[in-house]
């Protein structure tokens, strides 16, 4: 299915309420790196996050060393980064915090 990817002021205008994420032009997406206390912590972060992706049908690129998680957002149906992303982002942010 197509979805729009965000022109450059959009982008910007989201990333403005994103302030823990960084726009990766070569990877097309955001990226976030978050550090918990231990693994078990970090993989229940995950598993919420898991639940809610695939509510949403938006799936992250994500990678799990022991504590750290790093997460990319981009969206594959629009070959880019869109709203898809942001609102991720976002429910991300609520269960991180
Ligand atoms: C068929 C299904 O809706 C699509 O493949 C969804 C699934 N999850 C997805 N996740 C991400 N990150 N990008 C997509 O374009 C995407 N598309």
């Amino acid at each position: 299915m197509h979805v729009s990817p965000l022109d450059d002021a959009a982008r910007d205008a989201a990333m403005q309420q994103l302030p823990q994420w960084t726009y990766d032009a070569d990877a097309k997406g955001i990226r976030r790196i978050l550090r918990f206390a231990d693994f078990a912590e970090a993989f229940g972060f995950m598993t919420r996050v898991a639940i809610l992706a695939e509510n949403a049908d938006h799936h992250p690129e994500w990678f799990n060393v022991y504590n750290r998680v790093e997460i990319l957002l981009t969206t594959h149906d629009a070959d880019g980064l869109s709203q898809r992303d942001i609102d991720l982002a976002s429910k991300i942010d609520v269960i991180a915090a």
